[in-house]
This record gives C-alpha cells, structure tokens and sequence, in this order.
C-alpha cells in the first residue's frame, strides 16, 4: 500500500496584489522518496515552500503535515514537527565554521523543545555522512559555494527532521558535486526522508526523482513519474525544451 503522504497541500492559492504567484496547488511528499518541483523563473516554487513552511500565509487553500493542518501555526512549529528547508540564497553563519553552523542548529533546535538531540555525536555523525569532514573546522566564509550548499543541507538535517524542502541545493555545484550531491539525497530518502527538491538542474532532477510536479504561472502543469514528464509537449513547451535537450 502506498504511503500517506508526509506533508500534503490541498488548494493553495497566494496572491500578491493582483499578482497569483500560486495557484490552487494540490500535491503530496511521501517519506522515503525524493519529489521535485520544478518551472520556469517566477513559477512560484519558492512562495510554495514558504508557504509549507510557514514564512508566507496563503491566500486560501490548507497545509497539512503528517496529516495535521498546520496552515495556521509558526514556522517553529512545524520544525518542531519535523519539517525542515534550505534556502536558494545561502543563508549560513559566514565567519562561523562548518562544525559551528552545524552545532548553532543542534542548539537552536533543542532550545525550541521537542526531540532532544546530541549535538556533539549528531554533528560528528552528520559531518561524516554528507563528506564534510576534511573542511569541518574551516569558516564557511573559505569554502567553496558548491560545498556551502551540503553544509545547508547537513545544517537543517542537525534538526532530526522528517521532511526536507530544498531549494535549488544544487546551484553552485561543480559536476562531480552534484553527482556526490545526487547519492547522499538517494541515501537520505533511502533513511526515511521526505524530500522535495526545487532545481534547475533538469538532469539532476529526472535521475532522482520519483515523482516531479511541473509549475507554470503558479499552477500545475504536470505531475509524474520522470519519464512522463520529459515527454510532456506541454512541459517540453513551457520548460524543458526538447527531449534530447533535457537528458
Ligand atoms: N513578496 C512578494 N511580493 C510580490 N511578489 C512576489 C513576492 N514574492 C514573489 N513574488 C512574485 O511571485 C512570483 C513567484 O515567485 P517565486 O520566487 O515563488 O518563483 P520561483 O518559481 O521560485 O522562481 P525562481 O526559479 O526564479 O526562484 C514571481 O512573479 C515573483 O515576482
């Protein structure tokens, strides 16, 4: 029997103004899988995920995370509840070192209540698993912009979280970093994880992906499995361009 979904939005519509950046979104994140969104600039992909998050208050329409509505409740609580993100623009402590921004989240988040965790053992634990070992006790400021992008993702994972939210992770990345990047979300959604991951990064997306929701002026133009979606002349028309272009 397939999964419930982990986190679930059913009619999200946010308007800016006059402006519908999204618009009446349906869509589920199950755990153990890796979900991309992905649309041309402007799309609404980021308004989505903080929507789910809880920076940004929908127009209409509801969030729920492991089946509880949580449209109305603080970011910090559906942290609590196991949701976490990364940020397009990095968002790291610059002038602090990579073990640093990890052992700052492990505070935050055991200050914030909820599962307790070992901030030293997890830190240690997650530096091995994302491969940031030998840059550990290098300020963040040093390291290159590809690396910064794992140490996000190993900063939000300090929350012990159950769905993760990505946001172009792959943006800065050499070749070899995506494909490094591409395994460790493979071994993550093997542990359990609920992913969802926004990226440009079109062939990053069709080999991880299990299912991948197209958005185009704040709607949903499509939903499948990988292979459906590069053979889509609607997606192939508004986004990808065509099948030779996109793999
Ligand atoms: N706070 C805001 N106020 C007004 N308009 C906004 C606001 N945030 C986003 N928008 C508009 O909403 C639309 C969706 O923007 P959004 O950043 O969600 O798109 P995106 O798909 O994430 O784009 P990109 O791939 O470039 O990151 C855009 O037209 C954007 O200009």
């Amino acid at each position: 029997m397939a999964d419930a979904p982990l986190l679930e939005t059913r009619g999200i519509t946010v308007r800016f103004g006059g402006h519908v950046a999204v618009k009446d979104v349906s869509m589920g994140i199950t755990r153990g899988t890796v979900t991309g969104l992905i649309g041309p600039n402007g799309a609404g992909k980021t308004t989505l995920f903080n929507t789910i998050t809880g920076l940004q208050r929908p127009t209409s329409g509801r969030v729920f995370l492991d089946g509880v509505d949580v449209t109305s409740s603080a970011p910090y609580k559906r942290a609590q509840m196991g949701l976490a993100r990364t940020f397009q623009r990095l968002e790291l402590f610059v002038s602090l070192s990579v073990r640093d921004n990890l052992r700052v989240a492990g505070d935050i988040h055991n200050a914030n209540g909820g599962h307790r965790i070992d901030i030293e053992s997890e830190t240690d634990r997650l530096l091995a698993l994302t491969g940031l070992e030998d840059i550990a006790d290098r300020d963040v400021s040093d390291i290159p912009t590809g690396r910064a992008r794992v140490v996000e993702v190993a900063r939000a994972l300090m929350t012990a979280p159950r769905i993760l939210l990505l946001d172009e992770p792959a943006s800065g990345q050499t070749e070899q970093e995506t494909e490094q990047f591409a395994e460790l979300l493979g071994e993550l959604a093997a542990e359990g994880l609920a992913i969802c991951l926004v990226e440009h990064d079109i062939p990053l997306v069709m080999k991880i992906c299990s299912t991948i929701h197209v958005l185009d002026y704040g709607a949903l133009l499509a939903s499948g499995p990988p292979d459906e979606i590069k053979n889509d002349p609607a997606v192939i028309a508004a986004y990808i361009g065509t099948e030779e272009e996109a793999v």
